[in-house]
């Protein structure tokens, strides 16, 4: 069996449980990263609001949106979705 195929294959039932260690640990990488992401977002909105600029940069949302492209529109839900956490209340 080479790489490729054994990276196909189905787990084991006793690789689950370390699978899902995994995922537990991806999903606190993920939830991190997003709360971060969210509180830089805010900082620089708040700082062009400051300064007279405008709350939204299109062609910054356009180009993240590009960046989620690749997982089709599940890609564009979660840009959107990182989007409106950037925004907090001063989307709403
Ligand atoms: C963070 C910024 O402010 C807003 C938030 C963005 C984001 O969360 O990616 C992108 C563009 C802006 O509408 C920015 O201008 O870079």
């Amino acid at each position: 069996m080479d790489a490729q195929t054994h990276d196909k294959a189905e787990p084991a039932a006793d690789d689950i449980e370390a699978l899902r260690e995994e995922i537990d640990w991806l999903d606190a990488e993920i939830l991190r990263l997003v709360k971060r992401r969210a509180e830089v977002s805010k900082k620089i909105g708040a700082a062009r609001m400051a300064a007279g600029g405008p709350r939204i940069v299109y062609n910054r949302e356009i180009d993240v949106l590009a960046r989620y492209r690749e997982l089709g529109p599940e890609g564009r839900q979660l840009a959107m979705a990182l989007l409106n956490l950037g925004r907090g209340r001063l989307g709403r």
